[in-house]
């Protein structure tokens, strides 16, 4: 018996569709199987969209939050405290490739604080360095001899000692910087500066991962869960392994009474970052050493382009999708933030208060309290983000406080 014909006799497509009135059983039966086929696609196909409106409807309810504000404002750091507050476990997650970042900044420290010796050190002489040696003994330092009471002679040949025992450690920057970055540099981003795309945490352990497969020894073991640990990079161990050599090197540096002179005639600056890092170098520098939550709010890496993190939020029983869009302040970073104007429900602009005494890192000239006051006005006057809620977010307050308390005045 024929199936019930599906192909009206008056219209032209299903005209020309009509099976041929010579068409065996065998052909039927495939022409019946390829209807059932299409017609099985093509529901699938309205599922899908069906699906799609449905995402579409659900994401509308969604919030979009932009995080702007310029280089070192803080915005990655107010990311983190929001990923610990909805996602404490991804933070987990990813705590072992912090250790290169972490090493990285310690290790681009120890550089910054060498090559600034190099430039100031001949210019000081005995009275020029001015530090009071017992903030020294007060401080853990290892260093058994006190070379500030022998003279600026000493000194110098105490910080050539250290600038031959350090090298091989401060050689390993430019590797680091490569394992974070994948090997992309930005132009124009400043004295040594490293950016990271959305998802670098992963790609550092997948570079590392390819380093080791390329390694021929096989002495990297694979994890349980069949990933290598990212202290099995074997780079990341190397340095770990320096660190610790090098740990009563660095205390001595980060002690010297010429890097304290520096320091505090403002010849050499710090990043709080740095000073952090250095200040703890004996538990940086331990064996195993994996970061605290702590040192990974201290952590100091540049946001390439704009990277989104999903939260889910519970607020009054209600859960809501909160996509927070993280973005590279760095003056040649700031066109990437238009085309995530147009549908953001709110900004939180990052300002740090502590900055008045500083400059960009990429525009040496321009003072950052005015850059940060520059961009929030254009933020403000900005016609696509009229109906945006704007929150300003004045942070660094403890280092604002800190500087204040030092006697650094504020003036124009
Ligand atoms: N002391 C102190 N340090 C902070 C605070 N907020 C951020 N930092 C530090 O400032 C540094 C820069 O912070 P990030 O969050 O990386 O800056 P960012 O705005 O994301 O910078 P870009 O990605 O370059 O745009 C990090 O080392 C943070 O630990 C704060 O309130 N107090
Ligand atoms: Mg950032």
């Amino acid at each position: 018996m024929r199936t019930p014909s599906l192909y009206s006799q008056d219209d032209p497509i299903s005209a020309a569709l009509k099976p041929s009135p010579t068409e065996t059983e065998l052909e039927r039966q495939a022409r019946l199987e390829a209807e059932a086929e299409a017609k099985r696609i093509s529901e699938q196909i309205d599922d899908d969209l069906r699906e799609e409106r449905e995402r579409l409807k659900r994401r509308k309810g969604d919030v979009k939050l932009l995080l702007l504000g310029q280089a070192e404002s803080g915005k990655s750091t107010l990311q983190k405290q929001f990923q610990l507050m909805y996602k404490p476990n991804s933070l987990d997650q990813e705590r072992a490739s912090w250790t290169t970042v972490i090493y990285f900044n310690v290790v681009h420290s120890l550089k910054h604080i060498l090559s600034t010796l190099d430039v100031w050190e001949d210019s000081l002489d005995g009275a020029d360095v001015n530090y009071d040696d017992s903030a020294r003994r007060t401080n853990g330092s290892t260093t058994p001899r006190d070379e500030s009471a022998d003279g600026p002679k000493n000194n110098a040949v105490q910080i050539a000692n250290l600038r031959r025992r350090l090298s091989p450690l401060i050689a390993t920057d430019e590797q680091l910087a490569n394992r974070l970055t994948g090997g992309i540099t930005v132009s124009g981003s400043g004295k040594g500066s490293v950016y990271v795309r959305s998802g670098w945490q992963a790609r550092t352990i997948e570079n590392a991962l390819g380093k080791v497969r390329r390694r021929p020894s096989g002495e990297e073991k694979k994890s349980q869960e069949g990933l290598v640990h990212e202290h099995q990079d074997p780079l990341v161990q190397e340095v770990g392994r320096m660190l610790q050599l090098c740990e009563s090197d660095i205390q001595e540096l980060w002690n010297h009474p010429t890097v304290k002179g520096l320091m505090a005639k403002r010849k050499l600056k710090l990043d709080e970052w740095s000073e952090f890092f250095l200040r703890d170098i004996h538990r940086v520098a331990a064996p195993d050493y994996i970061p605290t939550t702590d040192d990974i709010l201290h952590a100091r890496v540049q946001t390439m382009g704009v990277a989104e993190h999903t939260f889910d939020v519970n607020l009054h029983g209600k859960t809501v999708t909160w996509h927070l869009y993280d973005v590279g302040g760095a003056r040649g970073q700031r066109h990437t933030w238009v085309p995530y104007f147009d549908d953001a429900n709110a900004i939180i602009f990052v300002a740090p208060v502590s900055a008045f005494d500083q400059y960009l890192e990429e525009d040496p000239r321009t003072n950052r309290i005015d850059d940060s006051l520059q961009l929030f006005t254009q933020i403000c006057s900005n016609a696509l983000l009229k109906n945006v809620h704007l929150v300003l977010f004045l942070n660094k307050t403890d280092l604002l406080k800190a500087k204040l308390e030092k006697g650094l005045k504020v003036k124009k």
